[in-house]
């Protein structure tokens, strides 16, 4: 109770004479509307708060939800540690696009994520992606995407042994479909990365998935906790998982001896050749400033963070789909096993079905709420008036603008078939079965313009091309050896953390080695 002592009065009057006489002089210039911010503004403060930390579990809600009230217009949604603003109209997400890299950062979106000072052996990565990333992109998108037909029939014998072996006809010992995909995913990107040499070191490839995750929980301790005690529990927790030592000790002598023989073939000697990304990035790199072994080893890192489980996660959710959708096991089946699947092995494109299939089934469930997130280097206006402060984020509503009826009819409706072009459509045996809402704005899954799953402009994943051929394999191979059935169809299939939507494991696949029958 506030007691008022009788020498107090005279103070206590002219406390409420001066707010009367302030709240008065406010009003009377027209000022209410400042007086209520300035009296509602702790509770703002409070519940911008409150929805910041709801970001962690109902982060694809709260841009949902965003999106659904902003009637098209840029929007911001908060997490603990900053604002995003999210935009969704073509013209300023070609803005996006457009911004060099020294005010609107990829590289220092993903820093924030991962941070890899902790989680990758010390790999600093500079806030901007200067020139010298030019030997990456270089590397995924000629060299990497031209090998396909090189790696692919290796892949499909390496990978069918893998699911021979790891399948066992006892539904009791059977692994998850999750371990079975991640195996195989595993097994082709170290084919593709580090060379043959390494794709059968078990010690290795476990210690690579081991960093995938480890990596992401390293990363979100060191987010949450504070500033002031972060960096010393990150480089604590960094020392008690041994997962990136063991890969950077296996790969430190891998990437050592081809730069030897690259300075050997210099002088004339005859090398062995090699064909995987470790090769590439350190023929891709300057003469006058070529990468070292380190600099090579901490990129491998990197792009096995980040394609290993986003093709695998995208392939279980395919398979969910196709176990809750059995009408396009046969299609799927016959073109897999008949002559298209001899031109993609040969060239890494084509299997227009399974292309469709796998681009409806991310379209429904992105492995992220959103995409083209960048972090601003430097305060950034967009052309509408937006402002981008300084170290907060901009990025697309990508799950909200899936499910958009403006940009897709009948949006909340699986139609595997609904990016396949119409004559393709037209051609398949019960063509009826499989309805197209739109056929007319079909365009395949590696397409970036209209497609938001791969980012946006010159940033858009240069690992496409070949995540997709990947991907196409590891799923054509579970459609063809298996028979799926989704026991409960209600049950959920996804979890979320912070954007992020990954297939839970406790979804309850079964898989049955295929029938003679069919
Ligand atoms: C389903 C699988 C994949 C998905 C959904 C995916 C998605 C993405 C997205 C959204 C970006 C950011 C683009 C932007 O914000 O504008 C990106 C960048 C990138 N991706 Fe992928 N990606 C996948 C697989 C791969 C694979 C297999 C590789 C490598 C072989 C790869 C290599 C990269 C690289 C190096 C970047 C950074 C590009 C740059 O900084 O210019 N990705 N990816």
């Amino acid at each position: 109770m506030l007691l008022i002592l009788p020498h107090q009065e005279a103070s206590a009057t002219f406390l409420v004479g001066s707010c009367a006489l302030g709240l008065s002089v406010l009003y009377g210039a027209g000022k209410l509307h400042d007086l209520l911010w300035i009296l509602l503004y702790p509770v703002t403060l409070i519940q911008k708060r409150i929805t910041a930390w709801r970001f962690l579990l109902e982060a694809p809600q709260l841009i949902q939800d965003g999106y659904a009230n902003a009637n098209g217009s840029p929007y911001v949604v908060y997490s603990p540690d900053w604002a995003h603003t999210f935009v969704s109209s073509k013209k300023l997400i070609e803005e996006i696009g457009a911004a060099p890299d020294s005010v609107l950062s990829l590289q220092a979106a993903a820093k924030e994520l991962l941070q890899p000072q902790y989680s990758m052996h010390g790999f600093n990565w500079f806030d901007e992606r200067g020139a010298d990333g030019i030997p990456l992109l270089r590397t995924l998108r000629g060299r990497l995407t031209s090998s396909l037909p090189h790696f692919l029939p290796a892949t499909r014998l390496g990978n069918s042994a893998i699911f021979d072996e790891m399948f066992e006809e006892n539904e009791e010992k059977r692994p998850c479909i999750n371990d079975m995909v991640l195996e195989t995913v595993a097994h082709t990107n170290a084919l593709a990365f580090f060379g043959k040499e390494l794709v059968h070191n078990k010690p290795f490839i476990k210690a690579t998935l081991d960093f995938v995750v480890k990596t992401i929980i390293i990363a979100e301790i060191v987010r949450i906790l504070p500033a002031s005690i972060s960096p010393a529990i990150g480089r604590f927790l960094s020392n008690q998982f041994n997962a990136h030592k063991i890969i950077h000790e296996t790969l430190e002598p891998v990437a050592e001896q081809r730069l030897a023989e690259r300075e050997l073939k210099l002088l004339g000697h005859k090398v062995p050749e090699h064909k995987d990304c470790i090769q590439w990035l350190m023929e891709q790199s300057s003469k006058t400033n070529p990468w070292t072994a380190e600099r090579i080893i901490h990129e491998l890192m990197a792009l096995w963070f980040g394609s290993c489980h986003s093709m695998a996660m995208s392939i279980i959710f395919a398979v969910h789909d196709l176990s809750m959708h059995p009408e396009y096991v046969q299609p799927l089946r016959k073109e897999f096993e008949g002559p298209a699947y001899d031109s993609f092995e040969a060239t890494g494109e084509g299997l227009p079905l399974m292309d469709s299939f796998l681009k409806e089934s991310s379209r429904l469930s992105p492995l992220d709420s959103m995409s083209s997130r960048r972090k601003a280097l430097q305060s950034f206006h967009l052309s509408d008036g937006t402002f981008i402060e300084r170290g907060h984020w901009i990025a697309t509503p990508l799950r909200a603008m899936m499910r958009d009826p403006a940009n897709y009819a009948q949006p909340l409706q699986f139609h595997g078939f609904r990016h396949l072009d119409p004559s393709t459509l037209a051609s398949l045996e019960h063509s009826q079965s499989f309805e197209s809402p739109e056929p007319e704005k079909a365009l395949p899954m590696t397409d970036a313009t209209e497609w938001q799953v791969w980012g946006t402009g010159r940033l858009s994943c240069p690992g496409r091309f070949y995540a997709v051929a990947g991907m196409k394999q590891i799923f054509g191979l579970i459609l063809t050896k298996y028979d799926l059935e989704m026991v409960d169809k209600e049950a959920p299939r996804s979890a979320h953390w912070r954007t992020c939507n990954v297939p839970r494991r406790s979804t309850p696949l079964v898989l049955r080695a295929r029938a003679a029958s069919e």
